[in-house]
């Protein structure tokens, strides 16, 4: 049985069985349970069941001063006390900390009982944890916590240096400069890597020389802290590219931005709790190669899924690609020798390759025992918390902000703009009407047998061919808005029409996003307790919360979404016949061809994409990225599972504590097969890693992945809404960039099939499903872009 069929049942067992039983009856039922550990092999120590259970459950509104949320959703309380009291069984649990079932984090009911939640106080509860170190803390001088810093300092240099054999390491990048750092007018310049490589070292060195006390002392010193700029310019109409400024409260400027650090919805698992990659089990033994986990578990089946078509996975790629990039700490450093047999001598300590075993059922063949894995960049603190470990950065804006079209810097979107009507740069062919992004000419980001590769505002955009595709629809459709605009108003500049189309462009990504693919992604019911639906037509929304941080989370990058790795098919069915998705990575010269465009878009419709599970193309199991002259790729389910340890997000259990769902107390709890095979692997269900336990669960109603991805997508995505003050359907209130009730209810017309239409090479040929994200049904006929059920934006509203 699958752990989510197992987890509901289990559930539904513990709550039918207890709803009318009186309190300390429930608990003492609860208790016998834990201990026979059965309701069909799983534990109910789910903190909301016993909630349920024994009849504390709030059903009355949350004090004053409280909101009733998801405990994800409350960073005000300590949500990993919270997980690690869940992950003892209840005769373990220490009384003192009993307080988590009941006292201030009252529990509350969300969606009319269906889910629970806890009130959320809305300052944060300061705990007196008996581990502070504060006994410790009397015992160090000012002085001689200084010189240990000072010599922890100097020891760090030495070892960045050798991360940067070659760079010059400047004095002033160490970690006092903190205060006075001007902001780079770039984005991520390498002086911000080696500043956050620097700090971690720094710490770890303090760690090792002074046994920990430094440490602890030294994190509970006030921080010098890098607080964003000032906003002068506040109040703009138009988003920054980077996303600074979109909240405009005291240190909350960066926040979102490009090279701002990724949030954590658990604190890290690192192995020294500074930088030190999660390795070790639970158990003390080590961990199961990433690569050994996926090609024991991850295997190529065709598994189409029922309704969801390729469209719907590329939609998927090109938006992640908006909000995240993880930042290699070297990206040409190599971790292997050059023909994989082993780790290079002296690699770079950003160096974090993947072993391979002699056994292994495909990389074997070809003598393959190391797999290139740099570990991600870490940022330097940017914000006054206390954290004293490795915060890895998003090095593109976490908003859903179209910074994959336009870049996320003001100097990329200098480059990509054409400076003439409000339009990018293209490559136009008048004859075929064959628009498309201009050429991008340097050496590394495509194939180097590629005779066309394109340049847009995001590096990754060459990967596939079908992301090709996406990135061009949005390109065309900026240039069609400019150009219309210029016919309604012939007066307006070139930057006035470049930032009224950009923002156009951005609201129908938002809408297409939010109202077409997320609801497919994680089902009506996180839709509804997300509260993630869109306003209804002609309504302005008032999400905006100031105190909500946008920036995304290393769970969210590393795991969640990339639930899509698994939904790629090994061949896509173009209309000239079936190619293996492999062969189209970093080439997509067929663009060159009259109709392919038009017929990709078609192709990519009526293709199912594959089902959310532990079937994984070899596409991207084998062959992601082969190098010329080489047979075979690097491994993106391994990747995903070492990057995953890389930024040590917390095995998956945890979020099953978290999401106050019950965890996987067996293996067995995942399925007799799979839990036989994930016994040989790991020593224990608690080590399973995040990435492995989510793609592993069955999918929600509706949505496309199980329970746990649902939740962290659910609470990442309302935190996008939340926090992005230039939402687009924000009214004037909140949005200083917003739009007019007859403008937004334009942009609340859109689909994707409409844009798919507006810039269809050919319109007269070209038919679209109404639902651009499902495959052709009842419910979903082919139509032709001339038909009603296509809207057409209205853009006489923008006239002034
Ligand atoms: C053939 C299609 C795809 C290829 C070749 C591909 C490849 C990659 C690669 C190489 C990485 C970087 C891995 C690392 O070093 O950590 C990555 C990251 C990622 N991918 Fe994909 N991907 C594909 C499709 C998708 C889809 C469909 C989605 C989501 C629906 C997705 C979501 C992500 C996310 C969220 C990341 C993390 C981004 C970051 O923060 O760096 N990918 N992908
Ligand atoms: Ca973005």
């Amino acid at each position: 049985m699958s752990v989510r069929s197992s987890l509901i049942k289990g559930l539904a067992v513990s709550y039918k069985n207890m709803t009318h039983c009186t309190v300390p009856l429930c608990v003492v039922i609860l208790l016998s349970m834990s201990e026979t550990a059965s309701i069909d092999g799983m534990r109910a120590n789910d903190f909301y069941t016993q909630g349920k259970a024994n009849g504390t459950h709030s059903r009355s509104p949350c004090p004053p001063d409280s909101s009733c949320v998801r405990l994800l959703q409350c960073p005000e309380v300590d949500r990993m006390s919270i997980v690690r009291y869940l992950s003892r069984p209840p005769h373990l649990r220490p009384p003192a900390e009993r307080r988590w079932e009941s006292s201030v984090w009252r529990r509350c009911t969300l969606q009319n009982g269906e889910f629970n939640g806890i009130c959320c106080p809305s300052h944060p509860v300061l705990e007196n944890s008996a581990d502070n170190g504060s006994l410790l803390l009397s015992k160090m001088s000012q002085h001689a916590l200084e010189e240990l810093l000072r010599h922890a300092e100097t020891i760090a240099y030495q070892e960045l240096e050798k991360f940067f054999p070659e760079g010059n390491v400047h004095e002033d990048l160490v970690v006092h400069s903190h205060g006075g750092l001007p902001l780079p007018d770039d984005v991520l310049p390498p002086e911000l890597v080696r500043e956050g490589l620097q700090e971690v070292l720094t710490w770890q060195a303090l760690e090792r020389i002074s046994n920990g006390t430094a440490v602890v002392q030294h994190a509970q010193r006030p921080k010098r802290c890098l607080v964003g700029p000032p906003c002068e310019k506040g109040h703009s109409r138009y988003r920054t590219f980077d996303g600074r400024c979109n909240n405009i409260k005291p240190g909350g400027s960066l926040w979102g931005s490009a090279g701002y650090p990724m949030e954590r919805l658990l604190p890290p698992a690192y192995g020294d709790g500074i930088w030190a990659p999660r390795i070790v089990s639970y158990t003390g033994r080590y961990l199961p190669s990433a690569r050994k986990l996926s090609s024991t578990l991850f295997v190529d089946l065709h598994q189409p899924h029922a309704t969801r078509n390729v469209l719907f996975m590329q939609f998927g790629q090109f938006l992640a690609h908006d909000f995240s990039r993880n930042k290699a700490i070297d990206t040409k450093a190599k971790c292997c020798t050059e023909d994989g047999t082993a780790r290079m001598k002296n690699a770079s300590l950003g160096c974090m390759p993947i072993p391979v075993s002699s056994r292994d059922d495909f990389y074997s063949q070809h003598g393959v025992r190391c797999m290139h894995f740099m570990r991600a960049a870490v940022a330097p603190m940017r914000d006054c918390e206390s954290v004293s470990h490795g915060r890895q950065l998003s090095s593109v804006s976490h908003f859903i902000d179209g910074s994959a079209i336009y870049g996320t810097s003001t100097k990329q979107a200098h480059e990509l703009r054409a400076h003439e009507g409000g339009r990018l740069k293209s490559l136009f062919h008048r004859r075929f009407h064959n628009e498309l992004p201009p050429l991008d000419r340097s050496k590394d980001s495509c194939d180097s047998g590629a005779e066309m590769c394109f340049l847009t505002g995001d590096g990754r955009s060459n990967q596939l061919i079908s992301l090709v595709a996406v990135h061009t629809l949005f390109l065309r459709e900026h240039n069609r808005l400019a150009r219309r605009l210029q016919q309604l108003n012939p007066h307006w500049s070139d930057r006035t029409l470049f930032q009224e189309a950009r923002r156009i462009v951005i609201a129908q990504l938002q809408h297409i996003a939010f109202g077409e693919y997320l609801p497919k992604v994680i089902g009506p019911r996180y839709t509804s307790l997300y509260r993630l639906h869109l306003p209804s037509h002609g309504t302005y929304s008032e999400f905006y919360n100031p105190n909500t941080n946008p920036s995304v989370s290393s769970e969210f990058t590393v795991a969640a979404f990339r639930f899509g790795h698994s939904t790629v098919p090994s061949k896509l069915e173009l209309k000239d016949g079936p190619v293996d998705t492999w062969r189209t990575f970093l080439n997509p010269t067929r663009f060159r061809e009259r109709h392919f465009y038009d017929d990709l878009f078609e192709a990519l419709q009526h293709q199912p994409m594959q089902s959310v599970d532990e079937m994984f193309s070899t596409s991207l199991t084998r062959f992601l990225n082969v190098k010329q002259g080489k047979e075979y790729g690097v491994d993106l389910a391994a990747i995903n599972i070492q990057r995953g340890r890389d930024h040590a997000v917390r095995p998956y259990n945890d979020y099953r504590r978290l999401g106050g769902k019950l965890d996987a107390s067996s293996f067995e709890d995942f399925g007799a097969e799979t839990g036989q095979k994930l016994r040989s692997l790991y020593s224990h269900p608690d080590d399973v890693d995040l990435y492995v336990g989510g793609v592993l669960e069955q999918p929600v109603e509706g949505g496309v992945v199980g329970d746990t991805f649902a939740e962290l997508i659910a609470d990442q995505f309302s935190k996008f809404q939340h926090g992005d003050r230039y939402f687009y359907s924000n009214g004037p209130e909140t949005n200083p960039g917003h739009f007019t009730v007859p403008q937004l209810k334009e942009i609340q017309r859109v689909t994707l099939a409409s844009l798919i239409c507006a810039n269809a090479g050919d319109p007269h040929r070209m038919y679209v499903l109404p639902d651009a994200f499902d495959l052709p049904g009842d419910g979903n006929r082919e139509v032709d872009c001339t038909a009603h059920e296509i809207p057409r934006l209205d853009l006489s509203w923008w006239r002034d």
